[in-house]
């Protein structure tokens, strides 16, 4: 076999090789089990309470946890720190402008910021928003500004087993069901998220969201899109949906958001920096609104709670973000530590989303009832296990019914390894998988843990247990 040769299949074979080399690098702290055991004590078995000078591998989240480019970091000395009108700003809005193609941005300080503000201009008291899968802060919002939430995802989505290409899509029926129901002037917007996190990162096709279009422009209805992993969306459009395989992905991506009316965004996504967000929208008189209304809760319109020089790195993030290369590298990662898991028989949900591994709780341990927090204490194991940090996606994070006070008891009892942008490398995957697999050996030793502590809002972020048994 010529060398040639040899050389195009290891291409293949590696054709999500980083598209990029380490130029700075951050040491790791090991600890010792006593020094874990004590941590995960002190936090209440809860991973969002430990300090993270006390964690070896960081898969809590991919949000704000990215690495920057040289090409980042040299924008970061571009910073202009005006109060008011940074030039950082209005290239950050014309990079949105550019490729997720909406008309108005109003600058904030993460997605949370900018969900506020949506759901503060747009929602009454008795309204509902119909959604592709609940969010934690998104549902939040919609619920305080005084709307009833409403799951329209397809079912494929609550079946953590079942292998689909698209389980993120929302279901028609169940949509035109709604709008029979409701009457469609009490739906303010349909909030369509791309990827679905909570369904483990899963896509939307394009045909789907297409048809969301066409069934809500017949009842006059508008679509807000949670584009916070939108390109990573646009790469399973690419790869998944006939039409699309050599579409670059800032096309899908200004395709798939022409079909909605605006979006909220959490810049530290794909935008690949570690602070920041924006409200985007076509509507003259929502602009208007929000424009008004940020500068209560985030600053001036031209900030929005971010520093000009992290305005610039997302323009350059924006821009970074949709190269092939990169993206195919960010998700192939992803990938290998799902194939990695596969060998051994670990359940977790199937197909591998585009942020991380959502391990299934359930299925590890089957004989804990899910008010024993199986998610919530298979995190914590995996903390004992080896210091590699995850989080419970589960009856915890999903918290109490609005209306009635009773939790809610999600189909998905989940942990998620959420895979930081362009951090850990392919032998942190292995450590990672094979700390997975200690504690899949050790599942039956599983006692779960009784909550002692329960915040009002967002209870998973604070919330603090003990050991049961
Ligand atoms: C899908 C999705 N929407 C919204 C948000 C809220 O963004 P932020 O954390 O920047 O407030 C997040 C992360 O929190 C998210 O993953
Ligand atoms: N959006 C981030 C941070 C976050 C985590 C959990 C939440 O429920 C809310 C926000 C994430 O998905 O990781």
């Amino acid at each position: 076999m010529s060398s040639l040769h040899t050389m195009g299949q290891q291409q293949d074979r590696r054709s999500w090789a980083e598209p990029y080399k380490i130029k700075v690098v951050e040491p790791l702290r090991t600890t010792t089990r006593e020094e874990r055991e004590a941590a995960i004590a002190d936090a209440g078995y809860n991973t969002f309470l430990l300090p993270s000078k006390d964690v070896y591998i960081d898969l809590l989240t991919d949000s704000g946890t990215n690495a920057m480019s040289d090409r980042q970091w040299a924008g970061m000395m571009l910073g202009d720190e005006a109060y008011a009108g940074s030039g950082n700003y209005y290239r950050l809005e014309d990079t949105i402008r550019r490729f997720y193609g909406y008309r108005h941005v109003v600058p904030t300080h993460q997605g949370r910021g900018a969900e506020n503000l949506l759901s503060q201009s747009l929602i009454s008291p008795g309204h509902h928003v119909p959604g592709n899968m609940y969010f934690t802060t998104t549902r939040f919002h919609q619920e305080k500004a005084g709307a009833t939430f409403h799951d329209i995802i397809v079912d494929e989505a609550h079946d953590p087993t079942l292998d689909a290409p698209f389980k993120g899509n929302v279901d028609l029926a169940k949509l035109a069901a709604l709008i029979d129901e409701v009457g469609a002037e009490r739906i303010p917007y349909v909030c369509v998220a791309a990827t679905v996190n909570m369904a483990g990162g899963q896509p939307i096709s394009m045909a789907n969201m297409r048809a969301v279009r066409e069934l809500t422009q017949r009842h006059g209805i508008a679509i807000y899109l949670d584009a916070t992993r939108a390109v990573e969306n646009a790469l399973f459009i690419r790869e998944r949906e006939e039409g699309y395989g050599s579409t670059s992905l800032a096309d899908i991506l200004l395709e798939f958001c022409s079909y909605s009316d605006g979006c909220t965004m959490s810049g530290k996504k794909d935008p690949l920096t570690n602070i920041g967000g924006w409200l985007a929208t076509n509507d003259e008189a929502l602009f208007e609104e929000a424009r008004n209304l940020v500068v209560v809760y985030e600053g001036l319109h031209t900030y929005g709670g971010m520093a000009g020089r992290d305005m610039e790195a997302m323009a350059i993030g924006i821009t970074e973000s949709v190269e092939l290369a990169y993206m195919k590298s960010r998700v192939g990662q992803v990938r290998y530590l799902g194939e990695l898991l596969d060998q051994w028989g670990i359940p977790f949900v199937r197909p591998v989303g585009g942020h991380g591994i959502f391990l299934d709780a359930r299925g590890f341990y089957p004989h804990l009832d899910q008010e024993q927090f199986p998610a919530q204490t298979l995190a914590a194991q995996l903390y004992l296990e080896a210091g590699v940090r995850a989080m419970e996606r589960g009856i915890v994070s999903a918290g109490r019914d609005a209306a009635t006070g009773e939790n809610h008891h999600p189909s998905l009892e989940l942990v998620r390894l959420t895979i930081p942008r362009r951090v850990y490398t392919q032998a942190h995957m292995d450590v990672v998988a094979e700390s997975v697999k200690a504690c899949y050996d050790d599942r039956e030793a599983a006692r779960g843990l009784r909550m002692t502590y329960e915040p009002k809002y967002l209870r998973f972020f604070q919330a603090r247990f003990e050991p049961l048994g």
